[in-house]
């Protein structure tokens, strides 16, 4: 307990360490988090399986067809987390998809289009969430990519601590949010930033580039390739190696390379709100993505 205190005052980590401090069993849930959205006729969009001996959970992501990011499933998906990272004994996160082919489509468009500034406000809060809590996450997080990761996807996975992701070049992965005739926000641009570097960033974010796995590990976007059908196995056994290091040393290390960018968001989140509503809601922005919409049906049919 007073290391605890002691390191929190010293590097400032009240957001990082505070849940994990918390012996209560009681789930303290924020504003967002009530689950007055969860609509418990629809089967859960997050599935979670906890291993107590190796203090593991792997977070299965189960949202048909695509497991887009909607306003329920950030809710599901932030609840989880906040559970697992007020459990003391669970230390280590890997996230991965159970539909095939994709990891996350994004941020669910339906969510974006033809809807209210109201709701669009709620749905960006909520995005705002999962990034602050899986940035700011005390456990080691593993992102298994095992399919297509565009846009929100990518930026899932880059709040891991490591990405490792299915080899297989019909896959891929980015910030392409220009295609769309979208701006991704500042934190998103921050976390590639953190991730690959300013240069690499800047084109690929004007640009809108999605990379195929092999050119995702040359930029450093994906830390790891594997078969397929490995992915998981090769998280595991990944994860094992950064549980061996001392958790406060990792999480404090993690804290204070993470600390500025999450203070960034966490002092600027109803400007970074109302800044999207009024982007999202124009005519124009809206045009954009009704065009989008169209013409990935159009791919399907
Ligand atoms: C400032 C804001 C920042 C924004 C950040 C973002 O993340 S913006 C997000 C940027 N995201 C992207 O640009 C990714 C766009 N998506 C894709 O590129 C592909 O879906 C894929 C590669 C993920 C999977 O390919 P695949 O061949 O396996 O699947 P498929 O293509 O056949 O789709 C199946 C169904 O899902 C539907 N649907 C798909 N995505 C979304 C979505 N995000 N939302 C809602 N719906 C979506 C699709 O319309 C279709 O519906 P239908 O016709 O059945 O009613």
């Amino acid at each position: 307990m007073a290391l605890r205190a002691a390191l929190r005052s010293r590097s400032g980590l009240t957001g990082l360490l505070s849940q994990r401090s918390s012996c209560s069993s009681d789930i303290r849930m924020s504003p967002l988090l009530v689950p007055q959205q969860r609509n418990y006729s629809t089967p859960p969009k997050i599935r979670v399986e906890f291993d107590q001996s190796t203090g593991v959970a792997v977070m299965h992501m189960q949202s048909p067809p695509v497991n887009s990011l909607s306003l329920d499933f950030l809710t599901e998906l932030c609840i989880s987390v906040e559970k697992l990272e007020m459990d003391k004994s669970c230390r280590g996160l890997i996230i991965t998809s159970a539909q095939p082919k994709v990891f996350s489509a994004g941020l669910d468009i339906t969510e974006m289009y033809g809807k209210s500034p109201e709701h669009c406000g709620a749905f960006w809060r909520s995005v705002q969430e999962m990034w602050l809590k899986l940035y700011g996450s005390n456990m080691v997080t593993i992102a298994a990519i095992n399919g297509s990761s565009p846009a929100g996807g990518c930026l899932m996975a880059m709040t891991c601590d490591y990405r490792i992701m299915a080899d297989n070049p019909r896959y891929n992965i980015g910030l392409n949010e220009t295609q769309l005739g979208i701006v991704a926000p500042f934190w998103f641009m921050d976390t590639m930033k953190n991730t690959v570097g300013q240069r690499t960033t800047e084109m690929a974010l004007q640009l809108g580039l999605l990379y195929k796995p092999a050119d995702a590990l040359k930029i450093g976007l994906v830390d790891q390739l594997e078969p397929e059908d490995q992915v998981i196995a090769a998280a595991t056994q990944t994860i094992s190696r950064w549980l061996a290091i001392p958790d406060h040393a990792r999480q404090i290390t993690k804290s204070m390379m993470r600390k500025k960018t999450i203070d960034k968001l966490t002092s600027n989140r109803e400007s970074d709100i109302k800044y999207f509503v009024n982007f999202i809601t124009k005519d124009s922005i809206q045009k954009s993505l009704g065009g989008y919409m169209e013409m990935l049906k159009k791919r399907r049919a």
